[in-house]
């Protein structure tokens, strides 16, 4: 019986079966206006305020030792969130997520179990090198999930394009996508080489990972 009241209780969203189709058919989605600008604006407020309190660690693959190493390949300063200690803004940017998460598990089966996101300020000049987001023997990052907090009027010649490396028919294609503010990318954390490039003004971006396991 309680199955069947689910089967009834369930509305097909379109913009959601857009990304499973997107996701099934090229491995990434791109979507435009996932957060509204209203959102945007109360996050970047946040990211920046925490910023400015010096919350941020210098984003770091190995440890000290390896800083030099690791400048080399990214840039970035982050704060990772933590969704117990939620304040409006980010329950707002959790209730999304959760939403989009519980219509993937329900509709594709996925398995979603955990998520963790971070902040990230890609200071002028700083970039990403190519990788993958999956470590060495952790394969419980399935779908990437990266959103933009710029300002409007963001502009191609700022940089900080996100490039994912793109197999077609056996050709590596590059897929050129700006940061733009509200937009939402989510790609297969395990397939996508992707990198950012050298940013010339500051770069805000909220990224995630949704996780088996
Ligand atoms: O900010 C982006 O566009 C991508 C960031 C990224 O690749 C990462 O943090 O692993
Ligand atoms: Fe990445």
């Amino acid at each position: 019986m309680n199955q069947l009241f689910e089967a009834i209780d369930f509305v097909e969203n379109s913009l959601y079966e857009q990304i499973i189709s997107d996701i099934g058919t090229k491995q990434y989605s791109i979507i435009e206006n996932f957060f509204s600008e209203e959102d945007v604006l109360v996050l970047r407020q946040l990211l920046l305020e925490k910023y400015e309190e010096d919350a941020f660690k210098k984003a770091a693959i190995g440890n000290r030792f390896e800083e030099t190493i690791v400048k080399s390949i990214r840039g970035d300063v982050i704060l990772w969130m933590d969704e117990t200690k939620a304040d409006a803004a980010e329950l707002l940017f959790f209730n999304k997520i959760n939403d989009l998460v519980n219509y993937l598990n329900k509709t594709c089966f996925m398995g979603i179990l955990h998520k963790e996101f971070h902040y990230a300020i890609y200071p002028k000049n700083t970039f990403y090198k190519r990788h993958i987001d999956t470590f060495q023997n952790d394969d419980r990052r399935k779908l990437s999930f990266v959103c933009y907090l710029n300002e409007d009027g963001w502009l191609p010649e700022n940089g900080g394009e996100l490039v994912l490396y793109l197999n077609e028919n056996g050709e590596e294609v590059e897929k050129i996508i700006y940061p733009f503010p509200g937009r939402v990318v989510i790609f297969e954390s395990q397939i996508i080489e992707h990198e950012v490039k050298p940013v010339n003004t500051q770069r805000l971006s909220i990224t995630g990972w949704l996780k088996t396991r």
